[in-house]
């Protein structure tokens, strides 16, 4: 190694130290605000949030001035290449603290939004949620469906345009086309949007099948007023605020009402589960593969349950301190099925933060987005089978045959490939709104033509520029990309399948249970260990022995269902996709 290289190695070992201590600075004042929305802790983060950036912007600026490219190391290489890019450090001071306030405000008018009814004001969470989940009435949906996106996304527009201006200016300082690409940087894949329209146009039949029959069953409940065979769905029936997930309305299409149910609520409920139970459950599952348990700061230092006299940011997240030692989880609980899934969502990320809390700071993320959000879903594959499910005595003893095998598909698929379009469109307007291509004279009829395109669905009431839908979903106020859950809902079932496989199990991957499997723990703990510190496809090469992105496993996961519906569509003739494109609701 050259001078050069050793005085690169000594900078990089300063910058991890400080790095640690003004991230841990900033990560704590973050979550000091996210689980208590006032200003005062508002600013407080602004302030730690412009300390990291300064810290960024010294450090990113030293580490251009390295001529790397004939060091020995590689990892020294991929090192400074990281540093180099240095985000909204590139923004002067004031452009960067409007951007930090934007994005701050719209976070917390999502967050504190209610809907009122009388003097009854309910919140997203949990209220809204459970309207959305259990309400069989067309019009009390419709009031929640509509009230939301008038409390949240449509008292942002006016801010999004701006945060659009800085984050390309951000982008484009640091050398991207504007702020897509920047995000799409991560995956080191240039081809990274047509491999994901490639994944789609695979994945894109089985979600006409669903949604033709999904589309009969609420034919069946609604009537031909609100519901045309032909055409696309009402985006407020399908059981969640952005359709995006469609387990809540089981109940409406059970495909074997007599055969084996598959949901553990009803148990839960009955046994008096906690949210810590749901939390121990899950640790217990991660422990049992020999991945390492939830350290006692877990435990003490978490939010786990909705907070009574204050306002909080909700939707569920997991935190790493940076500090090696620290690590939390905050999730507003509800005690049912979804919430157990989503605990072992949040775990999972937990886990990649333990599992790589020794790499340098610049490494401690996932191989890309899309393996960190994979991890827990993995797990919850081999938790939600009614085999495992009974074992923790929340089923009893499964029948195993080929109708509650039917229903259990359908529970998952519900969830699965219901998602897939949502996940797929997110980014897609996005991307588009950051290259210019959707102008915020369109930003919600381009929002409508993409979910009537992917999703096959349409709103229930009119909808125009005054609005502005997408500002109603999590993602888009919090300024956190969407791609990686369609990567991870995709390479999940790459994941399961080569777990299950070291885990010994033989059978249909839908029936596989990891639990226990000491080798499936050491298989996915090894890979999560390399953090960002390798290519994804090599991360990928580790766990599954092919370095790409593959439909075939989720494919081979639903065969059985697929082959079903294929029949049911075909015996009530069913029209696949939505060629009424036009058709709406009698309002
Ligand atoms: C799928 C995505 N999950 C998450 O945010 O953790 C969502 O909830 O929209
Ligand atoms: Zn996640």
């Amino acid at each position: 190694k050259n001078a050069n290289e050793r005085e690169a190695e000594d900078f990089l070992s300063v910058y991890n130290s400080t790095a640690e201590e003004v991230w841990n600075a900033y990560t704590e004042a973050s979550w000091t605000y996210n689980t208590n929305i006032t200003d005062h802790n508002n600013q407080i983060m602004l302030e730690k949030n412009l300390a990291m950036s300064n810290h960024t912007l010294q450090y990113g600026r030293q580490a251009r001035n390295f001529d790397f490219s004939d060091f020995t190391d590689s990892e020294t290489q991929r090192l400074l290449r990281k540093l180099s890019d240095i985000d909204k450090a590139a923004l002067t001071e004031e452009k960067q603290k409007e951007y930090n306030q934007i994005v701050s405000d719209m976070e917390t008018i999502y967050s504190k939004a209610k809907v009122c009814k009388g003097d009854k004001c309910m919140p997203l969470d949990p209220d809204l949620t459970e309207i959305m989940a259990k309400s069989r009435d067309y019009d009390e949906l419709l009031f929640a469906w509509k009230g939301w996106r008038d409390v949240s996304g449509k008292l942002m527009r006016g801010k999004y345009t701006r945060y659009v201006e800085l984050g390309n200016e951000a982008a484009t300082l640091n050398g991207h086309a504007d702020n897509g690409a920047y995000w799409r940087s991560w995956y080191e894949t240039p081809t990274l949007e047509s491999e994901v329209e490639r994944l789609y146009h695979e994945l894109q039949p089985l979600y006409h099948e669903l949604h033709a029959y999904v589309r009969r069953a609420l034919y069946k409940k609604y009537g031909d007023k609100k519901i045309n065979l032909k055409g696309p769905i009402p985006a407020h029936l399908l059981g969640n605020m952005w359709a995006q997930s469609w387990s809540n309305i089981y109940d409406l299409l059970v495909p074997y009402p007599n055969a084996a149910q598959v949901d553990a609520t009803p148990a839960m409920i009955a046994q008096k589960w906690t949210a810590k139970r749901m939390f121990e459950e899950s640790d217990n599952f991660f422990k049992s593969l020999g991945l390492i348990p939830m350290p006692d700061e877990f435990w003490e230092k978490s939010m786990i349950e909705k907070p009574s006299d204050r306002d909080v940011v909700c939707h569920a997240s997991a935190w790493d301190f940076y500090n090696r030692k620290d690590f939390r989880i905050k999730q507003c609980t509800v005690v049912n099925m979804d919430d157990l899934i989503t605990v072992h969502h949040e775990m999972g990320h937990v886990q990649y933060f333990l599992q790589y809390k020794d790499q340098p700071v610049t490494f401690r993320e996932g191989a890309n987005p899309g393996f960190h959000e994979a991890i827990g879903d993995v797990m919850a594959l081999s938790v939600s089978t009614p085999k495992h499910l009974h074992s923790i005595g929340l089923l009893e003893k499964p029948d195993e045959n080929e109708e509650s095998d039917i229903n259990y598909l359908m529970s998952i698929a519900l969830d699965k490939i219901a998602f897939l379009p949502f996940g797929y469109l997110m980014d897609q307007w996005r991307w588009k709104v950051f290259d210019g291509r959707f102008p915020d004279s369109e930003y919600n009829q381009q929002w409508w033509n993409l979910r009537l395109k992917y999703q096959g669905v349409c709103p229930p009431v009119l909808r125009s520029e005054e609005d502005f839908d997408p500002g109603a979903k999590f993602h888009i106020p919090a300024n956190v990309p969407y791609i990686r859950y369609f990567v991870s809902f995709v390479i999940q079932f790459q994941f399961h399948k080569a777990l299950c496989a070291a885990a010994g199990q033989t059978g249909p991957l839908h029936k596989c249970d990891i639990y226990q499997s000491l080798d499936a723990g050491k298989l996915l703990g090894d890979a999560m260990r390399l953090g960002n510190s390798k290519p994804w496809p090599e991360v990928m090469m580790a766990i599954t022995g092919n370095t790409s992105m593959s439909a075939e496993p989720l494919v081979e996961y639903f065969k059985p269902l697929i082959s079903w519906l294929e029949k049911e569509n075909r015996k009530n003739s069913e029209t696949l996709g939505w060629p009424d494109y036009s058709w709406t609701p009698a309002m």
